[in-house]
């Protein structure tokens, strides 16, 4: 759906140009949902934002369904916008219109649809977002996570292919953000279209995504499948948002480690629900210690990820190894 090639972004800051994309090429595939996640800086809104082109380019090409956006005249270029559509981590509501105005604004503006058509619309999007009641209240009378629905119904009004989000859950409490990133999902799955999201929590990512890109001083440094990037980063960024998100603080340096394997075991999938730690003890009788761990989910799928100390004073450890790996266990060895 979306191919960046070799794209580059720099402004120019009392007389000099700071570049805040650096050759950035990406390939974001039709109907998934997309996940840039970056720290504070990175360059990920200055990415979403040449999307659309909110933010042009100084080179390389944003090709969506096969056109290079940045060749578009304007007529061409407000005709694409119409196809999509952006949510952002404010909301950006008109407080002197009511919810339901909100969402009818799009409509208005993109022309072509009677008043009755508009109110059968604006009916039916916030019957999707959860909102039917709220149809004729104010912005200012409504709770963060209601805003940011009433922001999507307004995003999809004139369904988009292509549904953009800029840190929308930024704002929210961790519930209101679970409820917002269920709301996208589902969206995702009912209407088919494309959603790419920018944050610098990997929860979210790990939540919804499907695919992530991780981005540091303007340049791509990891992409891939999430499953992959969290469970098996590589770049050290990647490594520290994912250490953190873990609360990976634990000093594992101070655990005795003389004859023993420090290994760093992930499973996905059902084996998450296995005694696997229990059979490998029985069957090797070797003494294996817990330092960290995590049961978890990644967009709903199960995976587990255990940092444990395998005694090796008789080489028990190869026994170890040779039977998680029988069990399908991704093993690492860390020492
Ligand atoms: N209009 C601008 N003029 C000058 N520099 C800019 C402008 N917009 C962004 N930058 C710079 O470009 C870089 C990337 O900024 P960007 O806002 O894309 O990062 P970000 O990852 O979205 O950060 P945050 O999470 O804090 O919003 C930063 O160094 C920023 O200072």
């Amino acid at each position: 759906m979306i191919h960046i090639e070799h794209l580059h972004k720099s402004y120019q800051v009392g007389g000099k140009a700071v570049s805040a994309l650096r050759d950035v090429n990406l390939h974001i595939p039709k109907g998934k949902i997309f996940g840039i996640i970056g720290r504070s800086g990175a360059g990920k809104s200055t990415l979403l934002r040449t999307f659309n082109l909110l933010e042009r380019p100084t080179g390389g090409s944003v090709r969506i369904d096969g056109t290079d956006i940045t060749t578009l005249g304007k007529t061409e270029l407000d005709r694409l916008r119409q196809r999509i559509g952006m949510v952002f981590q404010n909301f950006s509501l008109l407080s002197s219109k009511t919810v339901g105005a909100n969402v009818e604004f799009p409509l208005k503006l993109a022309g072509g649809h009677s008043a009755e058509e508009r109110r059968r619309r604006v009916d039916e999007l916030l019957e999707l977002v959860g909102l039917s009641e709220h149809k004729d209240k104010y912005p200012a009378q409504l709770s963060g996570g209601q805003k940011q629905r009433v922001g999507i119904a307004r995003a999809i009004a004139n369904a988009p292919q292509l549904l953009l989000c800029d840190e929308a859950t930024s704002a929210l409490d961790p519930e209101t953000t679970q409820s917002i990133l269920a709301l996208l999902a589902e969206i995702n799955v009912r209407l088919g279209l494309t959603i790419v999201l920018i944050t610098h929590e990997m929860q979210v990512i790990r939540s919804i995504c499907d695919r992530v890109a991780v981005i540091d001083a303007g340049q791509i440094v990891e992409t891939g499948e999430v499953a992959d990037v969290f469970l098996h980063p590589k770049h050290p960024v990647t490594r520290s948002l994912v250490a953190e998100y873990m609360h990976d603080d634990f000093d594992v340096a101070r655990v005795k480690t003389a004859d023993s394997r420090r290994l760093r075991l992930t499973y996905v999938g059902d084996a998450a629900y296995q005694p696997i730690l229990t059979r490998v003890v029985e069957e090797t009788r070797a003494s294996i210690t817990i330092l960290q761990g995590a049961v978890s989910r990644i967009k709903g799928k199960p995976y587990g990820q255990l940092l444990v100390e395998v005694g090796d004073e008789n080489g028990e450890a190869a026994a170890v190894l040779d039977l998680f790996r029988r069990l399908d266990v991704h093993c690492e060895v860390l020492n």
